[in-house]
């Protein structure tokens, strides 16, 4: 197998190389911060050693309850939101066939979600559709209290037991919370629900390597073995005995931070196959959430090219220069579409027959990145050899890694969110929640 790596040249004309080997020591303390885990928020650091510490046995548990639910489901419902499902959606959607609600012959079931919006229209479409199939839910939810997955859990588990009975529903159901607290537990408990447990020390958006995401993602057929493979020898390749230039995260961390105090408040993660959608929102969240608090830390944004060049590259290419872009680029696709010659030509595209698809879009990849850099948007690269499984784990882990220290380098506590619990108190005080009488008082004297 060989490696994802990161190319970091384009940056030089914004950051000196020696402005970035001068973090060394920076990094390499904040690296220590968490392997000491004597840092902010080091009570989140379970995500660290996470992928070498799951074991045989954990693995077998998810794929036999995978199992169990591939061969009883035409449909499963991942239901959860941000770090409960971006993780799966990400490689489900990396590794699939994209049109694979269409596939006729199937091996494995659909994979749907739920819990990740509070759209009616979209509740009641998925509803509609699960009415004549066979299907089963996954519910997953750390705190076991949010209230977009329970809103649908509460809406799916009533149509699962009104079409197959108490019983049966049970079988198809399985709650993934934690091991003690949160309304989920408890009535998963009841219940009698099968369970997996999301460690108390692995936050949310660090949870892709728990059966948050191994659970859905053996559901759609997928290798939940390459996937912590590659995690694996990515926190071999990032670990505190590395030096500094070969540790990818380290760099690209310190990179960022740089680039950050020039001025660039605003990273895009592109990426050149729309398959790659979600990993861009899995980032996101995983860098949104970590550093984005006291006031600091780089916006992350997210763009599929070469289509969003014909919406976005307007703003990208001449807007404030406030940008940098890290592009994922991929060395191999999967499959091969050539161009074929037309003897008319009326399109005059002869000159690119015989070519394979990819080689047009890899020029469109080099031309966009040569022309960004041109326009001041200095470009970090990281390249997978090809999309797998195996890759994508590496990628995680890369990403992960890079944001614990990014955090710290920051001077913010990465494992933390305590924005969010903003509009989630306001929505209960608008909707008159009990116990929260005063600020419904005190919110509604605003409106
Ligand atoms: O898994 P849970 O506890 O339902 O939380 C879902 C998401 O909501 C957040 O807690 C934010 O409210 C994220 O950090 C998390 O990934």
């Amino acid at each position: 197998m060989k490696n994802i790596s990161l190319n970091i040249d384009k940056v030089l004309g914004t950051v000196s190389k020696k402005q970035i080997l001068d973090q060394e020591t920076k990094a390499n303390n904040c690296i220590a911060t968490l392997h000491n885990g004597d840092g902010k928020g080091n009570d989140f650091l379970g995500w660290l050693h996470l992928p070498s510490s799951i074991t045989d046995e954990e693995l077998t548990d998810i794929e036999n309850t995978a199992n169990i639910l591939r061969e009883k489901c035409e449909v499963v419902v991942a239901v959860g939101i941000g770090g409960s499902y971006l993780g799966t959606k990400a490689v489900v959607d990396a590794l699939n066939n994209s049109f694979d609600f269409l596939l006729k012959e199937r091996k494995n079931p659909i994979l749907l979600y739920a819990g990740q919006n509070i759209g009616e229209d979209y509740l009641y479409e998925l509803t509609e559709i699960l009415k004549d199939k066979q299907f089963g839910i996954i519910n997953i939810s750390k705190s076991g209290t949010t209230t977009e997955p329970a809103l649908a859990f509460r809406i799916l588990k009533k149509q699962l037991e009104d079409a197959v009975g108490k019983e049966e529903a049970k079988t198809r159901i399985v709650a993934i919370t934690d091991k003690s607290k949160g309304a989920l537990r408890t009535l998963a408990t009841k219940e009698g629900y099968k369970t997996f447990i999301i460690p108390d020390n692995v936050g949310g958006r660090f949870s892709v390597l728990t059966p948050v995401g191994l659970l859905p993602i053996a559901v759609a057929g997928i290798s939940i073995r390459e996937l912590v493979a590659g995690a694996v020898s990515m926190e071999k390749k990032t670990g505190i005995e590395v030096p500094f230039e070969e540790n990818l995260s380290a760099v690209y961390a310190a990179v960022r931070n740089e680039l950050y105090k020039s001025g660039k408040s605003i990273e895009i993660l592109a990426n050149f196959h729309p398959k790659l959608h979600y990993i861009g929102e899995w980032w996101k969240q995983l860098y949104g959430e970590s550093e984005g608090k006291d006031n600091k830390g780089i916006f992350p944004a997210a763009v599929d090219l070469t289509t969003d060049l014909h919406s976005m590259g307007q703003w990208i290419q001449e807007g404030e220069r406030t940008i940098f872009e890290t592009v994922i680029s991929i060395e191999s696709p999967d499959h091969r579409v050539e161009i074929p010659a037309d003897d008319a030509d009326l399109d005059g595209l002869n000159f690119l027959a015989g070519k394979r698809v990819d080689e047009v879009n890899k020029m469109a990849e080099l031309g966009t990145q040569l022309a960004h850099v041109d326009g001041g948007v200095p470009n970090i690269k990281i390249t997978l050899p090809a999309v797998n499984a195996y890759y994508i784990g590496q990628l995680f882990y890369f990403f992960e890694k890079a944001c614990g220290i990014s955090g710290y380098m920051l001077g913010v506590n990465p494992f933390d969110q305590p924005g969010v619990e903003a509009y989630k108190k306001n929505m209960f005080a608008l909707l008159n929640k009990p116990g929260y009488e005063k600020e419904s008082e005190a919110i509604k004297a605003k409106l």
